[in-house]
């Protein structure tokens, strides 16, 4: 069987599974196109390798297992490490570190500043499905109640809204969202995130298609492209 890069640089074209929900990272717009830091990266890399780009959208919820079922060559777009995922394909090097933090209504940002004090019955917990904001909702909180809600995109208008009152998320979107909602949504005044998490790109198992993205992305990192990806997405 030949290795996953070979069969890229065969076929032409790299299948890139994203969810299209998660500014910076990846966002499709209202028009269809999609946009974000990770899209970029992405675009670049199939110059890079000479090859073209084919985004395939999948869900937070579905990811994991569209990717186990082939449908893709790489994931991108905010993908926090984690064991399941690096259990069915390879991590690329990370490309940043985040944590997870609370947004808030501003009026609340002093108040909902540990767990214990967003853990509590009155305090409604929103949470997107499937990836790892869902995990660690229903890991920490207990007494507070937790509304799934299925759109990433529109979640943070449930905050405004007060049906909800706290999310916890990537530090990254947490500080993108408050600047996108100003004097309505704040980050939570944490002394630090409640989590460490490495963002990266998740892999079609292979040596040689690690080997090639991981130099590529060491160069994208060194020189600057990558932050440059991101600073324009976060404005
Ligand atoms: O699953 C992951 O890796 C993510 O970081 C994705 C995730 C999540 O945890 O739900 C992170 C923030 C966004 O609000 C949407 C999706």
């Amino acid at each position: 069987e030949p290795s996953a890069l070979a069969a890229i640089r065969e076929a032409g074209v790299i299948r890139i599974g994203t969810t299209g929900d998660y500014k910076p990272f990846t966002y499709r717009t209202a028009a269809g196109d999609l946009t974000g830091a990770d899209i970029d990266m992405a675009r670049d890399l199939a110059a890079h390798l000479g090859v073209r780009a084919a985004f395939v959208p999948t869900t937070w919820k579905t990811l994991l297992d569209d990717f186990k079922a082939g449908k893709f060559d790489m994931v991108v777009g905010g993908i926090s490490v984690n064991p399941a995922r690096a259990e069915a394909g390879d991590f690329s090097i990370a490309t940043l570190s985040d944590g997870k933090r609370p947004i808030v209504r501003c009026a609340d940002k002093d108040r909902y500043v540990s767990l214990a004090a967003i853990d509590q019955p009155s305090v409604h917990v929103v949470v997107n499905p499937g990836g790892t904001n869902d995990t660690f909702a229903h890991e920490h909180f207990a007494r507070a109640p937790i509304e799934v809600y299925p759109d990433n995109k529109t979640i943070f208008e449930e905050i405004v809204a007060g049906k909800a009152d706290v999310m916890v998320s990537d530090g990254v979107e947490v500080d993108l969202q408050a600047r996108l909602h100003p004097g309505v949504l704040c980050p939570a005044a944490v002394t630090a995130p409640f989590t460490h998490d490495e963002k990266a790109y998740l892999l079609r198992r292979d040596p040689a298609l690690k080997a090639a993205v991981d130099a590529w992305l060491r160069q994208e990192l060194d020189a600057g492209g990558w932050r440059k990806h991101l600073d324009a997405a976060m404005h």
